[in-house]
């Protein structure tokens, strides 16, 4: 159990840790991490893991890396050298051949190519149609795209379950079907913060552009025209500025707006009132902030709210004259009432990076009018933003590939990394309570409802259960069904399955230095293959325990037992009587099956025993079938953790 015993170095990364890479700490850091997006997490044999430092930053991929399956390998050995050819003409193919695979399907800053050629198989192929990209998607896994790459629900569907990370070099992700990526476990990463000055820069570039028809006095000069009254502009100064979207662009927007000696308001209905009147900016309505503004910079993600958000509506309520710039997302606007309020005069002017579809039709009527300026999505594209975001996104794919839970993760909870180190000799325990719960079941009405009950002396906010909850979902599920789970899916599959899991907190009397004392999981409604396991109240009921870093089983229905939960388990009911160690001993020995150890509980002496019997080797039918027959014995049932 190497990653119950892992130390906290764990939470870093290599290019950070001090340790060295192929430490034992790294190790077991490592063999934890697994356990979150891993689908055989807790049988997980331990890694081999040869990062060298040498190579580059993060060093190349481990032989096997912490969320590649069986299915790269098959898949890597059907890769072709004319598709390499190929990457390598279209965008250069990678050095690191025994690596994951990571598809580049847009352009991407050298830096973070770089550090992505020294952990893993680099394929840059950046026009792929969509049918090409369902086709290629099979055999890489993690995509890096920016705005321009679809990832739909076909291309999960066609990944066949080897896609394990999508990361979105840029903010928005609205060109990824989040909801399809968290069917398929697939986890999305995205790169937030290195392109938000680049962004607000372009909005600023816009809106002077504007003001003062810089494009469109361009063209005119460029086509021998001198139209000096023609363009004469507005000035910014003293004019109000409304950004709509307060968030990271919005804020340096309004920032630099200042500067320029705007008067800012800012609507956005999540942002912290505080955090704008520290900067000067008044935080107002939707409808005060366009009814008021002279000029409006749309800085908010585009969602089903704020799909449309502007239109002939909210445009009927503007100020009659004002100016609009767009850096956000094309379908934040209406583009047709957008055509119909720059020719009824309500907007004199628009400025606009993004489109409803990208690139817009030729004759888009949006594009083509005189009072619009417009720029092909060029917000993040500066050398500097392109480089960084794509570092960024670079460093969070190689965590998720190491199975590290990325701090930019956008469908999985987000876990603080000191809370990951503490919890995880419980994470491995919480997974193999669930996987001995559902073996306990007797087949037939199937499992519908969970309680899981955390024992523990810290207070309710101090605990953090998510990752426990889901790696419960993943003992109980993974062994009755073809579903791979990861805390990516976990609550998700678990809905689709019909199976509720409440979870519950009993404060205990014991060291608050532990976060969990216990974990209890009981199955409710259900016939047990092990009477034993039922408690009066008829729930299947066990519980562990983590004791010097090893996860262990301490009590079955209502008998106390303690055993390491390692290996495979025999649960035997007996009559509490002298020599059933031995003869159980006995019959296992005879057929070469080794005892890792055994242990005995009981509720009253002489009545009733349990004892659990830890063995190598899986008995045999006619091994345990010499069990069964032995007088004493009442039952017993054979897990397989
Ligand atoms: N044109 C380009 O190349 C770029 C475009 N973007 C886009 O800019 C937008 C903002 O990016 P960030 O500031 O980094 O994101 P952010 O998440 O930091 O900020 C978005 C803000 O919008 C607010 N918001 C959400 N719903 C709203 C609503 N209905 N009304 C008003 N505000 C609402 C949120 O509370 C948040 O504060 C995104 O759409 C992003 O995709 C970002 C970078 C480059
Ligand atoms: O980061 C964003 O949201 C952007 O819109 C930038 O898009 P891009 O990566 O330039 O296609």
């Amino acid at each position: 159990m190497a990653a119950a015993s892992s130390s906290t170095k764990f939470i870093f990364p290599p290019s950070i840790s001090s340790s060295s890479p192929s430490s034992s700490s790294h190790r077991s850091r490592s063999k934890l991490l697994l356990a979150f997006l891993s689908p055989t997490a807790a049988t997980a044999s331990p890694l081999s893991l040869k990062l060298s430092r040498s190579r580059s930053h993060y060093g190349r991929a481990p032989r096997r890396s912490l969320i590649v399956t069986d299915a790269l390998k098959s898949a890597e050995s059907t890769e072709t050298s004319a598709s390499k050819s190929r990457s390598a003409e279209r965008g250069g193919a990678g050095s690191a051949e025994d690596g994951p695979t990571i598809l580049v399907s847009e352009k991407l800053g050298e830096a973070g190519l770089e550090v992505l050629r020294g952990y893993g198989r680099l394929e840059c192929l950046y026009d792929l149609s969509p049918e090409e990209l369902c086709k290629k998607i099979s055999s890489v896994d993690a995509l890096i795209v920016r705005s321009g790459t679809k990832v739909t629900r076909q291309v999960f569907e066609a990944a066949k379950g080897r896609l394990k990370v999508v990361g979105r070099a840029g903010v928005g992700i609205d060109n990824v079907d989040l909801q399809a990526a968290t069917e398929h476990g697939c986890l999305v990463v995205n790169a937030p913060t290195a392109n938000t000055v680049a962004a607000a820069e372009h909005g600023i570039a816009l809106l002077a552009a504007m003001a003062r028809n810089v494009a469109q006095a361009d063209a005119s000069i460029k086509a021998g025209k001198w139209e000096r009254s023609k363009y004469v502009g507005v000035s910014l100064v003293g004019k109000t500025l409304a950004v709509m979207g307060f968030g990271k662009v919005g804020s340096e927007v309004a920032r630099r707006a200042k500067g320029l000696g705007m008067t800012v308001i800012a609507h956005d209905p999540y942002a912290p009132a505080d955090r704008a009147r520290a900067m000067g900016v008044e935080l107002v309505s939707f409808d005060q902030a366009i009814a008021t503004a002279d000029f409006l910079s749309f800085h908010m993600p585009l969602t089903p709210t704020t799909s449309k958000i502007f239109n002939d509506n909210t445009f009927s309520k503007m100020k009659k004259g004002v100016r609009i710039v767009n850096v956000a997302r094309g379908g934040v606007i209406d583009e047709d009432a957008l055509v119909r309020a720059l020719d009824s005069g309500i907007v004199a002017q628009a400025a606009l990076d993004v489109f409803t579809k990208e690139p817009p039709p030729s004759d888009s009527k949006l594009v083509q009018h005189p009072n619009v300026t417009v720029t092909p999505h060029l917000g993040a594209s500066t050398k500097e933003a392109q480089e960084g975001v794509a570092i960024e996104i670079a460093e969070a794919v190689v965590g998720a590939l190491n199975g590290e839970l990325a701090a930019t993760a956008v469908n999985a909870p987000m876990v603080p990394p000191d809370v990951l180190s503490e919890l995880a000799p419980y994470v491995v325990l919480a997974e193999k309570l669930g996987r001995l719960a559902v073996q306990l079941v007797a087949g037939g009405k199937g499992i519908q409802s969970v309680r899981v009950i955390y024992k523990s002396a810290r207070d309710t906010d101090d605990l953090d259960t998510r990752i426990l909850r889901a790696m419960i979902t993943k003992g109980i599920i993974e062994p009755i069904s073809a579903s791979y789970i990861n805390l990516v899916n976990a609550d998700y599959t678990a809905k689709q399955k019909g199976l509720r899991i409440v979870e519950e907190r009993v404060s205990v009397d014991a060291s608050p230095e532990s976060p969990v004392d216990s974990i209890q999981v009981k199955i409710c409604n259900v016939e047990s293959k092990f009477a034993s396991a039922v408690t009066e109240s008829g729930e299947i009921s066990i519980e562990g325990k983590v004791k010097d870093g090893i996860p262990r089983l301490t009590c079955v229905g209502s008998f106390g037992v303690d055993v390491s939960l390692e290996g495979n388990l025999l649960l035997c009911r007996q009559v509490d009587q002298p020599g059933m160690i031995g003869h159980v001993g006995n019959i296992l020995g005879e057929r070469n099956v080794n005892v890792s150890f055994m242990t005995v509980g009981r509720t009253v002496r002489r009545r009733q025993a349990i004892m659990a019997i830890g063995v190598d080797e899986e008995p045999n039918k006619e091994t345990l079938q010499k069990i069964g027959e032995v007088p004493a014995i009442e039952e017993f049932v054979f897990l397989n953790l």
